[in-house]
């Protein structure tokens, strides 16, 4: 009965089934390459009847990689005692489901990651974080791209999706995609470059000087239904909320743009969330950026670029077909 639960949760994951040996985990059996374990994470209490148990994945680890395997936790918001694996799991590169990681921790993950596969050629790295599919595909990527195993963001998406799942969708979420584009980006440095540290001994991004860029207006074009009510929220790499507009400021009935527009520029730098409330508190729409990657003055981004709206690419149901966002930022 536990085994179809977990397998209705994992849906369209590839899970690892052995049976002369009696395994059957939210896993990849190909382990996305030789060494990388993409899994979902290892359950205790009730929660070990729909996902991987805790105890099957010490099983797994201990029979097929003995003292030669590490597990980076990637879930914010959930933790287990690192003693049930012998102390060796990572949990300083975290971020929260269905959100993008903060831009400084992909590169010293990707270091992180190597230099353990470095160490001992049968190390093996595990990489998970609730389900083992977003978050996890996110940083597997990035990794990818960082071991030059793969030569640009679309092909180490693509390789991924098939490695992970049956239906070739592993990272969907847009703004999880957007970063894994960052992080290509910051691999056509030379290396000396982005694994230089700063002085608050953060790995450098292509603009070391800090780039803060002060947004002066955020547009909605054409606006979706019933936005006169919602808020605009922006959020830092943290979660901090930086911004919050209880009202649409400008509603344009002939061109159906709304806008909200900033009294006094607000100044963002690095990671930033912007996010459209709802009258009931609820997102309908995210999008991630890093003001390192902003080249104009101002960001578009479409309606299939944005976290929640892109599922209604198709149906043009919420959005119109040629909704987009557009930020401005102080020339
Ligand atoms: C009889 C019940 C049949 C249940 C069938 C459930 C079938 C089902 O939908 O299972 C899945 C759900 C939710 O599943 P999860 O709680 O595992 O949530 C997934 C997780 O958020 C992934 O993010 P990440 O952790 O990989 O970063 C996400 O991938 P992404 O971020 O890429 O979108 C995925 O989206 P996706 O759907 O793949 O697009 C979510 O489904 O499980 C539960 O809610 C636990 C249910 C526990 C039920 C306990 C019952 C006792």
């Amino acid at each position: 009965m536990a085994v179809l639960l977990r397998r209705l949760v994992s849906k369209k994951k590839k899970r690892y089934q052995d049976t002369e040996n009696n395994f059957d985990l939210d896993l990849t059996c190909t382990h996305v390459t030789n060494r990388i374990i993409a899994m979902g994470i290892p359950s205790e209490n009730y929660e070990r009847f729909y996902r991987n148990p805790m105890t099957e994945v010490q099983r797994f680890l201990e029979s097929k990689h003995k003292g030669k395997y590490k597990l980076w936790n990637l879930c914010a918001e959930r933790h287990y005692e690192k003693a049930h694996f012998h102390g060796r799991v990572e949990d300083s590169f975290q971020f929260y489901d269905h959100e993008a990681p903060k831009m400084e921790i992909i590169i010293p993950f990707c270091k992180n990651v190597h230099e353990w596969l470095n160490s001992d050629p049968e190390n093996v790295a595990i990489i998970h974080c609730k389900a083992g599919k977003g978050r996890t595909g996110v940083m597997i990527c990035c990794y990818l791209l960082y071991s030059r195993f793969k030569d640009n963001a679309q092909e180490s998406m693509e390789f991924y999706a098939v490695a992970r799942t049956l239906n070739q969708k592993g990272v969907t979420i847009p703004s999880q995609q957007r970063y894994i584009r960052y992080c290509d980006r910051v691999l056509q440095l030379p290396q000396n470059k982005y694994e230089q540290l700063n002085s608050n001994n953060v790995y450098v991004l292509p603009h070391p000087e800090n780039r803060s860029l002060n947004i002066t207006r955020i547009k909605l074009n054409p606006a979706p239904n019933g936005v006169g009510t919602c808020e605009l929220r922006l959020y830092d790499g943290d979660f901090k909320i930086i911004c919050t507009h209880p009202n649409v400021i400008r509603f344009d009935e002939q061109s159906k743009e709304v806008e909200w527009v900033f009294d006094k520029p607000l100044t963002v730098n690095q990671d930033v969330k912007a996010s459209i409330i709802s009258k009931k508190g609820k997102p309908c729409l995210n999008f991630w950026f890093n003001t390192e990657f902003i080249d104009d003055y101002n960001v578009v981004i479409p309606k299939i670029q944005m976290d929640k709206a892109y599922k209604d690419c198709g149906k043009n149901i919420k959005y119109k077909s040629n909704f987009q966002a557009e930020v401005y930022f102080e020339k």
